[in-house]
């Protein structure tokens, strides 16, 4: 794919690797600012090892991918933590504090990237509720939201400090149809206000409902629906 400005991401000629096992080989993706891409393959492809290479959890030990500004291969550990501010991070199961509070989850997050100030915390807070179609939620425990809301409340978490790019592994894995419906409109709506978003999922349904770039994983490599219908 082309673009007209710099891409948000660009992996050149990565190897992505678990331990001694290479999950996938040489593989070459661009991602333009505010696109929305799918990332799917079978169980095992090596998606969330991708993922998870991209936000510095797995080493990158061959090639090259610039994320956000940073390039991965030469990153500092001590920058690590600035390049997980500028990505949004979601997974399949919800990660909240269980023993806090919405509110607290969503602070806890802000007070670890550097926010101090009380009442700009409150107002984002709110703010970001709003955003994800939450309601009166902030005093409530995760264990008093649906499924559904929780995803929700982790969505606003990661919307944070407005990342650039919101990474997702699965976000609906756990979710009824109905209820990843409107978590994927949700995220739909981030990308409308101009977030690019990876979303690694097996929800065929929602891709055949909301048909966008599709990168698989096959056979160790990067297949890209771009690349076929150019
Ligand atoms: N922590 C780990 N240590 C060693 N090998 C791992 C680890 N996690 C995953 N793998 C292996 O790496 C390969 C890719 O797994 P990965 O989790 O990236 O696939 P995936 O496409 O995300 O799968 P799924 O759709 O089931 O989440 C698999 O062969 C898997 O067994």
């Amino acid at each position: 794919m082309s673009f007209s400005g710099e891409p948000i991401l660009d992996i050149r000629d990565a190897s992505i690797f678990q331990e001694a096992n290479t999950v996938l080989s040489n593989i070459n993706l661009q991602v333009g600012k505010g696109e929305f891409v799918y990332l799917v393959g079978r169980t095992g492809s090596g998606k969330s090892s991708l993922l998870k290479t991209l936000y510095c959890d797995l080493p990158l030990r061959m090639g090259s991918i610039k994320i956000t500004g940073f390039q991965i291969e030469s990153i500092k550990r001590k920058d690590v933590p600035m390049l997980r501010r500028k990505l949004g991070i979601v997974f399949q199961d919800f990660q909240l504090l269980p023993d806090r509070t919405v509110a607290e989850n969503i602070f806890f997050v802000m007070k670890a990237t550097g926010w101090k100030d009380r009442a700009k915390m409150k107002s984002r807070m709110q703010e970001l509720l709003m955003k994800v179609g939450l309601g009166a939620v902030s005093t409530k425990y995760p264990h008093q939201l649906s499924g559904g809301e929780q995803q929700r409340v982790v969505i606003a978490r990661a919307l944070v400090n407005e990342p650039t790019l919101l990474i997702a592994d699965e976000p609906t894995g756990n979710l009824d149809p109905e209820v990843s419906d409107g978590i994927f409109k949700t995220f739909e709506s981030i990308n409308n206000s101009g977030t690019a978003i990876l979303m690694a999922t097996h929800d065929f349904k929602l891709i055949e409902n909301y048909p966008k770039r599709t990168i698989t994983c096959i056979n160790g490599q990067l297949e890209d629906s771009a690349a076929v219908t150019a």
